[in-house]
């Protein structure tokens, strides 16, 4: 049968970039979504402004929920001080498998923990199974409809404290009207929007960034 998407983007990878080069790895993926086949990466530009606020907040954990075929995991993991990791989780098996080679493949995979699984699942589990205290990053980029019960499912379980940055994707395409609703309204939030476009394409989209501010 016909190759997956996501086994056509790591065959783009295994062709086009560096073993233990992670922007080569992200130059590959971009150049073949925008020449060859859209996908559901964040994309260059959208990419930027998360490579910005990875910059801004150095994290020590970062939880990235949606891996797909690992280019933001890749984005992420190379702009980390050595010691520091992120923790990605993936629903789909298939897409899983083939985001561990292309992180593999950018030499990153010491920065970089996935877990197969769902959110609802995963977050309560997270403290003890990772002995992680709080996430300083959370990059959302799952099922839309997930983002909010998600991140107050995050707040109950301690993962979210004082200081920590929520930075999600896909906020106006495909959109998550309630997740925008709820970060900007709250007062325990300091929101900020990054227009931008839908990766590849001319269509609006953005980053919304949300810092905690505590209790
Ligand atoms: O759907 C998107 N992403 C989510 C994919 C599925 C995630 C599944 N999953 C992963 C971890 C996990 C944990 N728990 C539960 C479920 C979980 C997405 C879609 C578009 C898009 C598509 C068509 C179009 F016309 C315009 C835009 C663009 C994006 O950038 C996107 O990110
Ligand atoms: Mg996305």
């Amino acid at each position: 049968t016909r190759t997956s998407r996501p086994q056509r983007i790591l065959k783009a990878v295994q062709r086009k970039a560096t073993v233990g080069d992670p922007q080569s790895v992200i130059t590959a993926i971009d150049h073949f979504c925008r020449h060859r086949e859209w996908a559901m990466n964040v994309g260059d530009e959208k990419g930027s402004i998360l490579d910005s606020v990875v910059s801004e907040v150095s994290p020590v954990t970062v939880l990235e929920l949606g891996t797909y075929c690992g280019y933001s995991t890749v984005r992420i993991a190379r702009l980390l001080p050595p010691g520091a990791c992120v923790i990605t989780l993936e629903f789909n098996p298939d897409y899983a498998a083939i985001a561990r080679q292309v992180i593999k493949w950018s030499g990153l995979e010491d920065k970089v923990q996935l877990v197969e699984g769902a959110s609802g699942d995963w977050i309560p589990w997270m403290k003890e199974h990772f002995g992680v205290q709080a996430f300083d990053l959370v990059f959302l980029d799952h099922w839309k409809e997930r983002y909010l019960p998600d991140t107050k499912l995050l707040e109950e379980c301690g993962l979210i404290q004082k200081g920590t940055v929520l930075l999600a994707d896909n906020v106006i395409c495909p959109g998550t009207p309630d997740y925008l609703e709820y970060v900007r309204n709250s007062p325990r939030y300091n929101s900020h929007y990054y227009r931008s476009h839908l990766e590849y394409t001319k269509a609006e989209d953005g980053l919304e960034k949300s810092v905690f501010l505590g209790y």
